[in-house]
């Protein structure tokens, strides 16, 4: 999604959350002094085409049901799949799920897409000098700028699926997501995932499933 198309969500989400422009654009800033260019013909080469496979982290989740397809994992959710075996190509995450873990599968050359936002500060500062930074790209939700790229999206696995579609996904297939299955601020956040989700979809003219 181009940002002029996405501004208009992240508008209502900043009103909706009480989160500020500028402390996003203040995250976006330490992300993107402590990043290179990450070179995105590697995405290029990982989804277009591809059916994608992308992987919340539902308590629902069931690591063995996902077989086939390029991975795209939302955080913590990279974390069991790596625990049952399922190899993860992409791990999306804001650093507050299983960010050791994801620093580690960077050193194995899992790309990580790393995401700036008002209240991971700390986290961007303890944990992006720890990762394998030639497999890191970093992502904002304000306008990117920099080395930094705004796919669209709002949590981890709305923006997983925001990313593949970018990068050319024939098709994108959802596991481990259950919009029902959370409560308090997490409903809230989840709420907007599946906002958006439905808004891709209809985009795509593609239901996601
Ligand atoms: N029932 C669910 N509970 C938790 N996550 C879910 C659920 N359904 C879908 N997801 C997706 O899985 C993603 C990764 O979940 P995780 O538990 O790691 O949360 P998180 O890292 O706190 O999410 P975020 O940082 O995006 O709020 C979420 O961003 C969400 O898009
Ligand atoms: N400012 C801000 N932005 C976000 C936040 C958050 O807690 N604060 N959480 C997100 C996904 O959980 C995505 N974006
Ligand atoms: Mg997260």
């Amino acid at each position: 999604m181009r940002y002029g198309d996405w501004e208009p969500f992240y508008e209502a989400i900043l009103e909706g959350f009480g989160y500020t422009r500028e402390d996003d654009r203040r995250a976006a800033r330490v992300l993107n002094s402590r990043l290179d260019a990450f070179d995105d013909h590697r995405l290029d080469a990982l989804l277009d085409g591809e059916t994608v496979v992308v992987v919340g982290n539902a308590p629902s989740l069931e690591p063995r049901h996902v077989t086939e397809g390029v991975v795209v994992a939302a955080d913590a959710a990279a974390l069991r799949l790596y625990e049952a075996g399922v190899d993860v190509d992409i791990i999306v995450t804001d650093l507050d799920g299983a960010p050791r873990h994801a620093v580690e599968r960077s050193h194995d050359g899992t790309v990580v897409a790393v995401h700036a936002h008002g209240d991971n500060v700390d986290a961007l500062r303890r944990y992006v000098p720890r990762f394998e930074s030639r497999n890191v790209v970093g992502t904002t939700q304000t306008r990117p700028f920099g080395v930094l790229h705004n796919f669209g999206g709002f949590t981890d696995g709305d923006r997983s699926a925001f990313l593949a579609d970018g990068f050319g996904a024939s098709r994108i297939e959802l596991h481990g997501f259950d919009f029902g299955d959370a409560t308090g601020e997490k409903r809230k956040k989840l709420r907007w995932a599946w906002r958006l989700l439905r808004v891709l979809a209809y985009q795509r003219h593609e239901w996601l499933v």
